[in-house]
């Protein structure tokens, strides 16, 4: 099994005790890379997608992902651009971000048609997310999609989350429309319920489902919070409870569970039996300070 993940992986501010900050490696495609080798060990091939500079910070990244088993060989290099960074700010254990990467290398992960179509002909599975698409110039953004097309005419099977970050986009317009689309090419969606709610306006995680499984991907799952999250799969849409727990830290929470879901499945896993370990690594990870733990 060989799963593509695709986007940005950034330096992250998470504060410690005060006035002391930790700089660890994070980025939502990249949290989901980091637990899905985790969980898989020599049971996948996982590599990562990306822009990085020639700097320090970057070879930092790089060696970062390196060393947590990830495959490195379809990272490209702009010299004269350096790594994006955020830093974390908690109110209650829920998480919000300030970013700092509008000339990040990362932009220009689509540049390349070439690394593109090397990376897809390598993967059995690829996947991206909304931000993913958000930091790209219009033309970058068609470049990926045309190439997701082809990747999943070839067998690819595309693993696609919203994950709906409206100050990264050009419009709010813009913003729902490119991610219906890369919805549309993708077989597996795993948006999060608050997030949808607010920009699609659907009034249950079972509406979520189904709009997505309507608009023909293969199987939807809706995370929640800590509530009880929808799965649709088929044509059928069925509801599963969740019990919350207190976070210290929400960061990463929807990257680990798309991780526990996709590794699940692609191990033959039920989808219940998907959902319990999703859970149980997303409520792992909020039980702790950054995106990874
Ligand atoms: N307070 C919580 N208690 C228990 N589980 C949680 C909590 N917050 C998040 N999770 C777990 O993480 C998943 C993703 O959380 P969610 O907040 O919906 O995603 P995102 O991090 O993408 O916004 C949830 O479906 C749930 O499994
Ligand atoms: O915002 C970005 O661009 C990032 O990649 C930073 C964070 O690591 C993820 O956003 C966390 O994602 P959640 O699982 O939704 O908490």
């Amino acid at each position: 099994m060989r799963f593509l993940s695709i986007g940005e992986a950034m330096l992250e501010l998470s504060e410690q005790q005060a006035p002391l900050w930790a700089m660890n490696v994070a980025g939502d495609t990249l949290n989901t890379a980091w637990h899905l080798k985790r969980l898989a060990g020599e049971a996948a091939e996982v590599a990562y997608f990306t822009a990085l500079g020639s700097d320090s910070f970057s070879a930092r990244i790089e060696g970062f992902i390196a060393d947590a088993g990830i495959d490195t060989r379809f990272i490209r290099h702009e010299a004269s651009r350096g790594p994006g960074l955020y830093a974390i700010s908690l109110r209650d254990g829920e998480r919000s971000f300030t970013y700092w990467r509008d000339h990040s290398a990362a932009k220009l992960l689509a540049d390349d048609e070439a690394t593109l179509a090397a990376a897809f002909g390598w993967a059995d599975m690829a996947y991206l997310s909304g931000i993913t698409l958000a930091i790209l110039a219009p033309e970058a953004r068609e470049r990926l999609l045309a190439a997701l097309a082809v990747a999943r005419e070839a067998g690819v099977t595309i693993a696609f989350d919203p994950n709906i970050r409206p100050r990264l986009w050009e419009s709010a317009e813009i913003m729902r429309a490119t991610l219906l689309r890369a919805a549309k090419v993708a077989d597996i969606v795993l948006p999060s319920f608050e997030d949808e709610a607010q920009h699609f306006g659907d009034a249950s995680p079972e509406d979520c489902a189904r709009r997505y499984d309507a608009d023909g991907s293969r199987e939807v799952v809706v995370k929640n919070g800590g509530r009880d999250v929808a799965v649709a799969m088929g044509g059928r849409c069925s509801h599963h409870a969740m019990r919350p727990i207190e976070p210290v830290d929400t960061t990463g929470a929807g990257d680990a569970f798309n991780a526990g879901w996709l590794f699940g499945r692609i191990r033959g896993g039920s989808p219940e039996e998907s959902l319990a370990g999703a859970h149980a690594l997303a409520t792992h990870v909020i039980s702790h300070k950054g995106a990874l733990v």
